[in-house]
């Protein structure tokens, strides 16, 4: 199991490279599952979620070329040899319940293990199941998966979802695609990964519109074709590096990031003192005061400031002047990294879902654990500040969403190493 190990040495400067969005390339690969004709992602991150999706989409009978040492990936479902997601796969990715609506839109039937609970909350996926039965899927759970049939195909319907969900969304639309007549999805998610899912299943040739709003109308059609489609920036990894310069102090470009993509974020980094501008290739990110401003955050669906950096930006808060209060309304449980902080001498009282943090002058490194992948990153960041040495174990975490974080951070001057601990 690898380790990172970082020693807080000052200011970084440089210019970093965003990736395509592991969250969009997750949604983008199922949708090959919707036709029989190719499809190219350019754009890809290199992740190991990215590999577990490969898998899946394998034992499902599609075939995934990594080419261009994994930035491109041809896709192709021509023939589908199997129709069940197995709990095995299933269990280390959630999003693996993405298959379930295109392979039902496509042949009429899927079996999909359910994923069952993860670290950050229940996460239960009700949500995607009760848009599918909207669409005249049936559906029976037992032995821990979903069987689904829509003998006939699906059938567009009007479905309104209760809460934003992105993974719901993403599912319905997909299905809805290939249904007969129109779907309208209300109080749909306007992510800019939906933005991006809506494009490409466009270029497929399917007839969407309203995406990026909480209405999409989707005009079923008959048979999607083939498309290349380059995969939108990640804004979590942006708004992650964004903060390296914030915490670390310097200045940072981030090559391909856009304000629009992280606009609330954003507007809270400059509330502490960060200068962010727009630059010909990117946003450029400098720290203009000796120590940050707290400032007080809320995690809500986009466009609000998304809960995959709240862990990063406590990260900031607890070297910043005065207290913070970040609240997480997203996930029940998503402030594991709070006592990892805690042991590098951050001052965090966490209660519900609300955690209040007083900042210090200094952290100080310590060996910390990493327990999901936004938690890990967050303990990498918050040791870039610190005194002394970082040790993260456990980054198999930050593994399925970060590619090379020690090559990137360490281009801007920061000390960071991986260890191969076994
Ligand atoms: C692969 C991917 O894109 N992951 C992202 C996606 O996750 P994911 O799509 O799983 O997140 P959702 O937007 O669905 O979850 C939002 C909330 O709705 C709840 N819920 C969701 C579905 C459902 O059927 N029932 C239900 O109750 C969840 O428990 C959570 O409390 O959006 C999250 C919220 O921005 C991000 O943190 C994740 O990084
Ligand atoms: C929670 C995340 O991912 P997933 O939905 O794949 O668990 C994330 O990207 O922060």
């Amino acid at each position: 199991m690898d380790s990172i190990v970082i020693t807080g040495n000052g200011p970084l400067n440089g210019v970093i490279p965003i990736a395509g969005a592991k969250n969009a390339c997750l949604t983008l690969m199922p949708a090959t599952l919707l036709t029989d004709q190719p499809l190219t992602l350019t754009n890809a991150p290199r992740l190991s979620d990215i590999r577990t999706m490969t898998e899946l989409l394998e034992s499902l009978g599609a075939e995934v070329a990594s080419l261009q040492d994994g930035q491109v990936l041809a896709l192709s479902s021509h023939d589908l040899t199997s129709h069940r997601a197995d709990y095995d796969i299933v269990r280390k990715m959630r999003a693996s319940i993405l298959v379930l609506g295109p392979m039902l839109a496509r042949d009429g039937h899927a079996v999909v293990s359910l994923p069952g609970g993860c670290a950050i909350g229940a996460r239960p996926v009700d949500l995607h199941l009760r848009a599918l039965e909207a669409l005249g899927a049936e559906l029976d759970l037992r032995d821990g998966y979903v069987h689904a049939k829509a003998v006939g195909g699906l059938r567009g319907a009007r479905f309104a979802f209760p809460i934003v969900s992105v993974g719901a969304t993403e599912n319905a639309l997909m299905a809805a695609t290939l249904a007969r007549g129109t779907t309208v999805l209300e109080n749909a998610a306007r992510e800019p990964e939906i933005v991006d899912l809506a494009q490409c299943l466009k270029r497929m040739g399917a007839q969407i519109e309203g995406e990026g709003t909480s209405t999409i109308t989707i005009q079923g059609v008959a048979s999607l074709g083939a498309a290349t489609h380059p995969v939108v920036t990640d804004r979590i990894e942006l708004g992650t590096y964004m903060l390296a310069p914030a915490i670390a102090g310097g200045s940072v470009e981030l090559l391909g990031g856009r304000l629009e993509l992280v606009q609330a974020f954003a507007d809270k980094l400059i509330a502490a003192g960060v200068e962010v501008e727009e630059t010909p290739r990117g946003l450029r990110v400098t720290r203009k005061t000796d120590r940050l401003r707290a400032v007080n955050v809320a995690t809500e669906p986009f466009p609000g400031f998304p809960t995959d950096l709240q862990a990063q930006f406590m990260a900031a808060m607890c070297t910043a002047d005065g207290e913070s209060v970040l609240e997480e309304h997203i996930f029940e449980n998503r402030f594991m990294h709070a006592p990892e902080l805690a042991r590098m001498g951050a001052r965090i009282d966490v209660h519900g879902g609300t955690a209040r943090v007083t900042g210090v002058e200094r952290l100080r490194g310590a060996p910390v654990m990493a327990t999901d992948l936004r938690a890990s990153v967050s303990l990498i960041l918050a040791g870039l500040a610190a005194e002394g040495e970082t040790v993260v174990s456990r980054v198999y975490h930050l593994d399925r969403g970060y590619e090379r974080v020690e090559e990137k951070l360490g281009a801007c001057g920061a000390r960071i190493e991986r260890v191969r601990t076994s």
